[in-house]
């Protein structure tokens, strides 16, 4: 159904686009109006400045998955992608050769509220001619925040320090209880850089790091330039980092690439980040290396499942802090990311160039 229904469900709605047509249109030419409007498919209920584009539009109809809470169930989802013209969703949701069969020819523009895009198959998007959009540029400073934020909660132990303030830890003023590593004079390693290494280190700069280096499928000089950064290999930005950062994008040639070959490179003193996707880390390999002691610490905000499950034994190490893939998690960020990722959409069904469209 993708009429004038409102509330159908407890956790899920059809919401229909208010259409532009004058205020004494009968229920029937309004019905039949909105049968002829491209159909969409909202996979969460995301921030209201998208929903209110796609409403405005007047340009589709649109059913959603009216939860922020739960992801729509595969099944259902199934289900509900049959006859769309576009999708829009999260990454939460797997868009692979399964789902897009269960679509259908329809389909034309795919729609994803993410700058990652490891959740879309590209191959198969491609082969059926499906046009995608993403949503980049506009999370850089808000993931750069926490990136920075993450960092410094991870090298001065702030989660374990507020922890013993909190419990009783708290006696007297000792000279190298909770102490850590401070950025003033290090080595800061970039593993991926665009956009967001590049605003991490503009903000890491100011706290005095004596040298940025980095390392990528081949130099990016010009970006590089903007932050003085030293191209150097795997091995090297292993070596020299005193933080690593992983900003890079998850490909089949990143997975798992942060593993025992790197951490055991790295210093007994180094941190390592992770803002980009948990599958480029092997993640038994950073608990060895936590739990040896051969780096200092390790601050992840995203990992491999998500939510990663209470009893997973890297929240048993106190030099691991994890956060719940919050990187990009401001209002005005995650509103931008809406709005743009229905504009995407709505240019994609109009068959005009998309503001942020992945080559494929
Ligand atoms: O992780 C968040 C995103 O890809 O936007």
């Amino acid at each position: 159904m993708w009429c004038s229904r409102v509330a159908l469900r407890r956790l899920q709605q059809i919401a229909v686009a208010p259409l532009n047509i004058s205020g004494n249109a009968t229920g029937g030419a309004m019905q039949r109006k909105m049968s002829s409007l491209p159909k969409v498919y909202v996979t969460r209920q995301i921030p209201p400045d998208g929903l209110k584009r796609l409403q405005e539009s007047g340009q589709v109809q649109y059913e959603l998955w009216d939860s922020d809470d739960v992801p729509v169930p595969r099944k259902e989802l199934l289900q509900k992608v049959k006859g769309v013209d576009a999708l829009l969703c999260v990454l939460t949701e797997k868009i692979d050769a399964e789902l897009l069969d269960a679509a259908g020819p329809n389909l034309k523009v795919v729609s994803t509220m993410s700058v990652g895009f490891d959740h879309l198959s590209l191959e198969e998007l491609k082969k059926r001619g499906i046009r995608v959009g993403y949503t980049p540029e506009v999370l850089t400073d808000a993931v750069a925040e926490l990136t920075v934020a993450l960092l410094l909660a991870t090298s001065r132990r702030l989660i374990e320090a507020t922890h013993e303030a909190k419990t009783g830890g708290w006696g007297t003023w000792r000279t190298l209880w909770l102490c850590g590593h401070e950025l003033a004079n290090s080595t800061v390693g970039i593993f991926g850089l665009g956009r967001i290494g590049i605003a991490i280190a503009e903000r890491l700069a100011p706290f005095k790091v004596k040298k940025f280096i980095y390392t990528d499928v081949e130099p990016r000089p010009e970006l590089a330039s903007m932050i003085n950064a030293e191209y150097v290999s795997m091995d090297e930005l292993a070596k020299q980092s005193d933080f690593l950062a992983a900003c890079c994008a998850l490909t089949p040639e990143t997975k798992d690439i942060c593993n025992k070959d790197l951490f055991s490179k790295m210093k007994k003193t180094s941190i390592f980040i992770n803002t980009s996707r948990g599958g480029v880390v092997h993640q038994d390999d950073l608990y060895d290396a936590l739990a040896t002691g051969q780096i200092a610490g390790a601050g992840l905000d995203v990992t491999v499942p998500e939510p990663l499950p209470t009893d997973h034994p890297l929240f048993t190490l106190k030099n691991c802090v994890i956060l719940p893939h919050i990187a990009s998690a401001s209002y005005s960020t995650r509103n931008e990311m809406s709005s743009l990722a229905a504009n995407n959409l709505l240019l994609g069904l109009r068959g005009q160039p998309m503001i942020k469209e992945l080559k494929l």
